[in-house]
């Protein structure tokens, strides 16, 4: 197959896997968390064809990024924020790398953090992916997207190198550095396949500057993903 013939199916899989997940979580009334990224726009999407044949028009969505709340908004998605509703029913996100245990990796499109915060305060998170994205072992495919300040961002960098990563600064389209939507940057940090993610998390997160890592572990309840053999439900 072509390289857009691979596209136009990926694409095609990441709408059937969203629209499987809206219509098998999001019940009415319910505040959803709305991810970030291809596989969510269609998550939006479908929330908002359900809208205008006058379903669920009472759930609330609480966006991961500008990119997400622009997108909802232009779609009639009512939107809120995580202050409003510090408790959501489910988040339905995209995830770059799945292992066979649901962790992630997440942040190819910059948004780990906030996505990361509205997934651990939800009561379910759905993580829906074309089954490209499946991996035997994180780091397979992906880098680890690390969020930092961009105070002392080199010592950052250098601390991630001593950790084995190759370490790269993620840039915009344009040839400028990459900021988040709390204007960080972003290090693509190459481990190779990760043997013990739980300690890399761990040293991350101890570590004074970088701000979120796209290591999601422990965090997903439910897997949809779709791929030339249809749609597929896991749960953890
Ligand atoms: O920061 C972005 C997110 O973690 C996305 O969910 C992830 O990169 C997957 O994106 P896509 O659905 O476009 O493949």
């Amino acid at each position: 197959m072509s390289q857009q013939g691979d596209g136009a199916a990926t694409a095609r899989y990441k709408q059937a896997a969203a629209e499987w997940a809206v219509d098998g979580f999001v019940q009415p009334g319910m505040v959803v968390g709305l991810g970030t990224g291809s596989t969510a726009a269609f998550v939006v999407q479908r929330l908002a064809a359900l809208r205008e044949r006058g379903r669920l028009l009472d759930v609330v969505g609480v966006p991961t990024s500008r990119a997400t709340e622009a997108l909802a908004r232009s779609l009639g998605v009512p939107v809120s924020t995580l202050d409003a509703h510090p408790v959501l029913d489910v988040t339905l996100d995209g995830a770059d790398e799945v292992a066979p245990d649901l962790s992630l990796i997440k942040g190819g499109g910059g948004a780990l953090l906030r996505e990361k915060i509205v997934a651990q305060a939800s009561r379910r998170v759905v993580i829906v992916v074309d089954a490209g994205k499946l991996s035997p072992v994180l780091g397979t495919h992906w880098p680890v997207p690390v969020e930092v300040m961009s105070f002392g961002w080199r010592s950052q960098a250098r601390f991630l190198e001593s950790l084995g990563a190759r370490v790269t600064v993620r840039h915009g389209a344009g040839g400028e550095p990459f900021l988040t939507d709390q204007g960080n940057l972003v290090l693509d940090c190459a481990f190779g396949p990760i043997d013990a993610p739980e300690a890399l998390a761990a040293s991350l997160g101890a570590r004074a500057g970088i701000v979120g890592h796209g290591l999601f572990l422990n965090l997903t309840t439910d897997l949809v993903v779709a791929g030339p053999k249809g749609v597929e439900h896991r749960a953890r």
